[in-house]
């Protein structure tokens, strides 16, 4: 084989089990690996992401997938590579699971002294990964082949492999000026997708090297007993086998079965559905490709897979199992949390007593202080993005507007808003709140005007702004401070039954929210206990004063748990005790607690289907770029109902 010739179809990326050409041989036990696998130091200039038997660290020396060298070139290499391996045994550290003589499989005979056979070839089956025939190596530990493969296949252009300095021939001269603006954007893609590739291989490696660590210890304390230890040993094995497994299936909505649409959004749906084969139950967001392009949405929405991805199993937000993608929508599958959400309760109970209010607000203070401490703000906080779990207990969803400080995550989005509010109130010319509604309890008209346009409110693109702290309208900048405002907004809609800026128009509501200091009004026929309206006046507030700035974005959570409000309750153990509404299920699949007959139900996706097919190749690849490295899976994507 020709290694110059360019075209990708000539070239065998199949790996041979039997090739020992060039004596590179594959490596049969772990100490041929002398650093963890996610160390991929000594890589150069072997970048094949489509190749299946790719992992991390495979393009060790040593470790090269068969490719042909150059005669002249053989010696060469060969010598690298074994000045390489003699610079790593000299410097490297000792690796974590070295294995002893008579224990190759790097468990240094730790789980033979309780002699279980099981558990050590699990163990070392799944975690000393490197270990076998590259035939017999778990494929998938560098990510989802396939799939890699699919999205690769015709961005990637192959990379001559032998180690010799690139002539300065002419057939390696480039000429970008000469390509298409079409193959700017794949080439684009292609380097976007080959560093979000190398990203996720390497954090999904040192995950894995964390819980093999973890698994070692319980292994070594003398203090669990052997069956224990088998036990922890059997259930750790199986999750990594299904994690394997599961990474090597492609996920697509074709394998699941919808029961029922549940929820709404701006972009798309919520559905609650079942996996074709296994039966599990998840909820599956789905969001329109283009409907996210055309309204500038690209990093809002990879902002939402990026906090839940990063969130893995933290209790107080919703789980997000996978992320995938099809030519016209993208998907979030999530764990599915049956109680509803604080919309729902809201407009069915009106209001909340102050014990069930501080309950809530507990729960919401810690969810958003799990956030911050994440190094997200979430920016969207209200009643229709709490969600409750079957105990009745408080997770967070929708981080479509969450931003982590990243630019991928930064949008003008309401300083086109407020452009076109203030238009307006410049026409109007007169005094802003004359026509604004103030409500109170007794124009009961009037609150159940709003409350009845509350759902289409949130099914809209615009969204209900009435939680939405002033500084991010006025566009002078924010900080997670504006989170904290939102619940102060939420707390006072639990107790008083509307949110404090409420108005029948949303523009009304911009205005009175950046006007706030005129427009906060406490009706005077509801009596609040001295601490809640305190405690409300504290949230919504200038920033500079408001709770929760004491300590930053890590610590504003302390100053706010310790306002007399939250006296009595206990911070750490919240979610074991039990919530003021429990819901009452009959099944893993029952929706009782979603307005169910409010949401259409019928099946749109062949329009957004049809539409994605007909789109010309060049909108294609423009289309493709801002969505790459949108995939992801969890490790514990199978601990679900
Ligand atoms: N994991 C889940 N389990 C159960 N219900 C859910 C789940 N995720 C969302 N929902 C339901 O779907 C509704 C809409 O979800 P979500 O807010 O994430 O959608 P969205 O399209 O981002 O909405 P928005 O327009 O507010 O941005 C929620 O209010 C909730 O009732």
């Amino acid at each position: 084989m020709d290694p110059n010739n360019n075209n990708r179809n000539n070239m065998n990326y199949g790996y041979d089990r039997n090739y020992n050409a060039n004596n590179r041989a594959y490596p049969t036990t772990p100490s041929a690996f002398p650093q963890p696998i996610y160390q991929t130091q000594g890589a150069q200039e072997y970048v094949d992401p489509s190749n299946p038997a790719y992992a991390p660290g495979y393009f060790l020396p040593n470790n090269y997938p068969p490719q042909q060298v150059q005669p002249q070139y053989a010696q060469q290499q060969q010598q690298q590579q074994q000045q390489y391996a003699q610079q790593q045994a000299l410097q490297s550290p000792q690796p974590a699971y070295q294995a002893r003589p008579g224990y190759p499989d790097g468990t240094n005979g730790l789980i033979q002294q309780f002699s279980n056979q099981d558990l050590n070839s699990n163990r070392a089956g799944f975690f000393n990964n490197r270990a076998g025939s590259p035939a017999q190596r778990p494929r998938t530990a560098g990510g989802s082949p396939a799939q890699t493969q699919a999205q690769a296949s015709h961005l990637i252009p192959p990379v001559p492999r032998s180690p010799r300095p690139p002539p300065e021939s002419e057939e390696l001269q480039r000429f970008p000026d000469r390509y298409s603006e079409n193959a700017h954007k794949r080439g684009k893609a292609a380097k976007e997708l080959v560093t979000v590739f190398f990203h996720e291989n390497i954090e999904r490696a040192r995950d894995r090297n964390m819980r093999s660590a973890e698994l070692d210890k319980t292994l070594r304390d003398p203090n669990i007993p052997i069956e224990k230890k088998r036990q922890d040993a059997d259930v750790i094995s199986k999750r990594e086998s299904d994690f394997l497994r599961f990474l090597r299936t492609k996920e697509t909505p074709a394998n699941f079965q919808t029961i029922k649409i549940i929820g709404k959004g701006a972009f798309g749906e919520v559905k609650l559905v079942q996996r074709k084969t296994d039966g599990k139950i998840y909820a599956l967001k789905s969001l329109i490709k283009t409907e996210m392009f055309k309204k500038d949405q690209l990093a809002h929405v990879r902002a939402e897979r990026d906090i839940l991805a990063d969130s893995k199993d933290n209790p107080w937000l919703v789980k997000l199992h996978a992320s995938f993608q099809d030519a016209a929508y993208l998907y979030l599958l999530m764990e599915f949390l049956p109680g509803g959400d604080l919309m729902t309760m809201l407009i069915k109970y009106e209001i909340f007593s102050e014990d069930i209010t501080r309950f809530y607000m507990a729960e919401v203070v810690m969810a958003i202080e799990a956030v911050h401490k994440l190094g997200f703000l979430h920016r969207d906080i209200k009643p229709d993005n709490i969600l409750l779990d079957r105990g009745g207990h408080v997770k967070l969803t929708d981080f479509g507007l969450s931003t982590g400080g990243k630019k991928t995550h930064d949008n003008a989005y309401y300083q086109n808003l407020l452009k076109n509010s203030t238009s307006k109130d410049r026409n109007r010319n007169s005094g802003y709140f004359n026509d604004a509604i103030n409500l109170t309890v007794s124009n009961r008209g009037q609150i159940n005007t709003w409350r009845k346009s509350r759902r289409a409110m949130a099914y809209s693109t615009v969204g209900t702004p009435d939680y939405i702290a002033p500084e991010i309208f006025n566009g002078q900048g924010y900080t997670y401070l504006c989170d904290w405002w939102s619940v102060g907004a939420i707390m006072f809609e639990c107790l008083v039954g509307w949110p404090p800026f409420c108005a029948e128009d949303t523009n009304d509501t911009y205005r009175k929210i950046v006007n706030w200091r005129e427009c906060l009004y406490f009706p005077d026929e509801l009596v609040l206990g001295r601490d809640s309206e305190a405690l409300i006046r504290s949230f919504l507030c200038d920033p500079d004063h408001r709770i929760g700035s004491e300590g930053g974005q890590h610590g504003g959570a302390t100053q706010i748990k310790s306002h007399p409000f939250f006296r009595g309750v206990v911070w750490d153990q919240l979610r074991s005790i039990r919530a003021p509404f429990e819901p009452r299920l009959s099944s893993n699949i029952d929706v009782s607690y979603f307005p169910i007959d409010e949401i259409p139900q019928e099946d749109t996706s062949a329009i957004h289907r049809a539409q994605a097919r007909a789109m010309p190749d060049s909108q294609e690849a423009e289309m493709s770029l801002p969505f790459i490295g949108y995939t992801y899976k969890a490790f514990n994507a199978f601990e679900t109902t």
